[in-house]
């Protein structure tokens, strides 16, 4: 029997290049569907980085003409996934991230660099690669929402298409001349197709024209049929609600090991919890803190943007030293952020430790030596943090929103009664409610045999890809199923 097949279409991949959650969960689905017998190939721009980490490689198709130049397709691997990568020099062979140079600024091209994505996506869908014709076309965020939308109009057998929504903020939204040099018939420029406030929109576009839409918690995807949270797509989502679905992420639960990993001071699990105490004195001495073991230690591994919230954590750091805690930030992003706690760390050496930029093992050490991680976001699709956080032992004090929400339970009188609280949670996502939750976090802090508790709570806490794995597999073999039928 031929296997069956889904092609994943994303601009990231963890390990070969990663911005965020979106890179991990695209990473470690492959995996976790191989369990079901589902073969995944993932298709990614040729960034510099992608192509110098290819393993094997071997040329599938050649385009005379992909968007501006002649491009390659390669079938190759990499850290562990098997790959198509569009290797395409005039769209994707530069310095720099992949949406934006080194300066910061979006690349002035990423309409064409991602309806590249799209359209190739699309024609393998539609069988450019014999060996490999996917059953399921599998488009992440809004870098590939055109595939569902060249699949849509190719009228021809085509495989399911899934557009998963990792972040509604982003939507990769054109101008309308842009609509031109898509290749798409004109009527697709209308309500029911690609175009959005007479813009294109590519996240639109997937959402309108996938066959099915996921997000990556049950919890957002109530959210963003409000106005509130929907982010202008509310009324669109609301239209396709019962094409809707949300689908808990995992984590990759054999990179986050804390019995196993090699990037922190020293392996535990939650029947060694003493041995984690050695990970708070490293970190601490890492970040140049004060070594008073009796201090509560947050710490805080995030994007640096509004939707984190990171803010109302700068406005309420007085109020975590006045509790007698302390604070390890590793954050990349926004720089007025950064400038106002890399400036609260001057202010409070010893108390505050703070690293700017992307460290993958500062990530891991952070989990593995803080008491208690925040993530205090203003709205959280999933969160990947929290996940190891719970994973390695540090509770999550987290906002009540998304994913979040799904993940962490408060440990409110009930819980505690029922002995089943793994973290603090808090609304509204305000200053004063964070500033309470920092407060009830001192004084669980205060009762060391209830701390204990929680922490092997929360390390037992399944955070695997196992759920969320058999869900995707029920969903695309259904849907392949009705597109045969
Ligand atoms: N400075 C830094 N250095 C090293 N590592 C860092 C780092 N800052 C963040 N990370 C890492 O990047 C990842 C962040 O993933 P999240 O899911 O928490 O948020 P993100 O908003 O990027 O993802 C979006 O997509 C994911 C995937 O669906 C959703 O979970 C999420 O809600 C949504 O916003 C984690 O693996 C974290 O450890």
């Amino acid at each position: 029997m031929a296997s069956f097949k889904v092609l994943s279409v994303v601009s990231e991949v963890f390990p070969l290049v990663k911005t965020g959650g979106l890179a991990d969960v695209a990473g470690a689905l492959p995996a976790a569907l191989g369990h079901h017998g589902v073969e995944t190939r993932t298709l990614i721009p040729g960034y510099p980085m992608v192509l110098a980490s290819l393993g094997t490689r071997e040329a599938v198709h050649r385009f005379d003409d992909l968007f501006g130049g002649p491009a390659t397709l390669i079938d190759g691997r990499a850290g562990g996934l098997d790959l198509f990568v569009i290797d395409a020099p005039h769209l994707y062979d530069r310095p720099g991230g992949p949406y934006m140079g080194p300066d910061g600024l979006d690349w002035d091209d990423n309409a064409r660099r991602f309806a590249a994505l799209g359209a190739v996506a699309s024609g393998i869908g539609l069988g450019l690669v014999p060996g490999f014709v996917p059953d399921i076309v599998h488009a992440h965020d809004w870098q590939a929402g055109l595939a569902p939308a060249y699949l849509y109009y190719a009228g021809t057998r085509r495989p399911g298409t899934v557009m998963t929504i990792h972040n509604i903020a982003f939507q990769g939204q054109f101008p309308a001349h842009e609509f031109g040099m898509l290749g798409l018939p004109p009527h697709a420029f209308g309500l029911h197709g690609v175009e959005y406030y007479g813009m294109v929109g590519y996240l639109k576009a997937g959402l309108q024209l996938a066959d099915r839409i996921t997000t990556v918690s049950p919890g957002y995807a109530g959210e963003i049929l409000l106005p509130e949270a929907g982010m202008g797509l509310d009324g669109l989502l609301n239209a396709r609600s019962h094409l809707l679905t949300g689908i808990l992420n995992g984590l990759d639960d054999s990179g986050w090991n804390p019995a196993t990993d090699t990037l922190i001071a020293k392996p535990f699990d939650a029947k060694s919890l003493k041995a984690r105490a050695a990970n708070k004195v490293a970190l601490k001495e890492a970040f140049g803190l004060d070594p008073d073991p009796g201090a509560l230690l947050f710490g805080v591994v995030s994007r640096l943007s509004w939707q984190k919230g990171l803010d109302l954590l700068a406005e309420s750091l007085d109020t975590l030293l006045g509790l007698g805690a302390q604070l390890v930030l590793l954050g990349a992003g926004d720089a007025d952020l950064a400038g106002r706690f890399a400036g609260a760390a001057h202010v409070h050496p010893g108390r505050i430790g703070v690293q700017l930029g992307y460290d993958e093992g500062v990530a891991h050490r952070i989990q593995a030596g803080a008491d208690m991680l925040i993530v205090p976001s203003r709205f959280e699709p999933c969160g990947l943090t929290q996940l190891s956080a719970l994973r390695y032992g540090a509770l999550p004090l987290v906002a009540r929103v998304g994913g979040l929400a799904d993940t962490v339970i408060d440990v409110n009188e009930m819980a505690r009664s029922a002995g089943v609280g793994t973290g603090i949670q808090f609304a509204p996502v305000t200053t004063p409610a964070l500033q309470m939750a920092l407060k009830r976090a001192a004084g669980l802090w205060g009762d060391p045999a209830l701390w204990q508790k929680l922490q092997r709570n929360a390390m037992a806490t399944d955070v695997s890809w196992k759920r969320a794995a058999r869900q995707y597999d029920t969903l695309f073999r259904a849907l392949a199923a009705e597109r045969a039928g």
